[in-house]
């Protein structure tokens, strides 16, 4: 039987339904998104419910990580709908909460997390991280889940809140989520809807040189060789325009010249079509 969703927008009402459940003895899993569910979101749900008691979901596009010339105000919304496939997939609580309950005087404290925010999409959306890192730990004082959710589409994004939530001591365990992908590869993502019929069909070129990049590890290519493969296959796609591709150790995204046995490294990426930025990245170990 589907359980019942409970719809929260204050902090007030939210704080007071987990307290109850904390003295029940629940142990409480969230998932923070910024809203225009789709299956990635879902799996994240599918991943918490195998440990939590209470799986509490937050929809909220955070002002402070978007640039001024970024697509805050037209990013995808339709709570209703997010709201019927949070229940189905057996989200208990959903905290909606307004920018003005999130933020009703202007913000004075900001959370810096150094090293990891700079690289790839840090350079390209300064203070982007700035913004994240802010939310997120906000988010984590509101809800004070046992584990938090995070899929690796954002692989950068788990990088900075793990690297937040060691420096900070903050008492959350957090799980990092395979990406999830539609048929022909494209990592799924809100903004996959701006996308135009002939974008949406070059836009599979992520995934596709992802692919071939672990092809070419795996025959012992250079980061730089791999890279200069990338870039070639990304411009035979007349709309693409690559914003970075980047081979880096992974978790702390730092340069990789050569390659050695054991290492963990992230190949990653962010290539423009129109107005619409799309990430893919690959996580592996050699
Ligand atoms: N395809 C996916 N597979 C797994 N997790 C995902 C996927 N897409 C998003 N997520 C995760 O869902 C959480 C909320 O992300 P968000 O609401 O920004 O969705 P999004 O589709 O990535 O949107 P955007 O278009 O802003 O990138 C993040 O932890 C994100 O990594
Ligand atoms: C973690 C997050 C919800 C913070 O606004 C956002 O960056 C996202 O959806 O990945
Ligand atoms: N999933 C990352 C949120 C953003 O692009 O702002």
């Amino acid at each position: 039987m589907m359980k019942t969703l409970q719809q929260v927008e204050t902090i007030g009402e939210l704080r007071r339904e987990l307290k109850a459940a904390r003295i029940q003895g629940k142990r409480i899993g969230f998932v923070p998104t910024m809203g225009y569910l789709h299956e990635g979101h879902l799996s994240l749900v599918e991943q918490a419910k195998q440990t939590c008691d209470l799986i509490v979901m937050s929809i909220f596009v955070n002002p402070l990580q978007f640039g001024p010339n970024e697509d805050f105000e037209r990013y995808p919304r339709d709570l209703e709908r997010d709201s019927r496939m949070a229940a189905t997939a057996g989200v208990d609580l959903l905290f909606t909460p307004s920018v003005e309950e999130m933020y009703p005087t202007a913000v004075k404290t900001n959370i810096t997390v150094s090293g990891v925010s700079e690289p790839l999409c840090g350079r390209s959306r300064p203070g982007h991280f700035d913004g994240v890192a802010t939310v997120v730990m906000k988010l984590f004082q509101i809800v004070q889940p046992d584990f938090a959710f995070f899929g690796q589409k954002d692989a950068q994004q788990v990088a900075v809140i793990e690297q937040m939530v060691r420096d900070l001591s903050v008492p959350v365990e957090i799980i990092p989520c395979p990406i999830v992908r539609e048929s022909d590869g494209l990592a799924m993502s809100s903004r996959n809807v701006y996308l135009a019929p002939e974008e949406r069909k070059q836009a599979t070129v992520l995934h596709r040189s992802l692919r071939r990049a672990k092809e070419l590890l795996g025959d012992g290519k250079l980061p730089a060789e791999i890279r200069a493969e990338m870039v070639q296959m990304i411009q035979q796609e007349p709309l693409a325009d690559i914003d970075y591709i980047e081979i880096l150790t992974y978790p702390d995204l730092t340069p990789l010249d050569s390659v050695s046995s054991g290492q963990k490294l992230v190949i990653a990426l962010a290539v423009r079509f129109g107005r619409t930025r799309l990430i893919d990245n690959l996580i592996t170990t050699l």
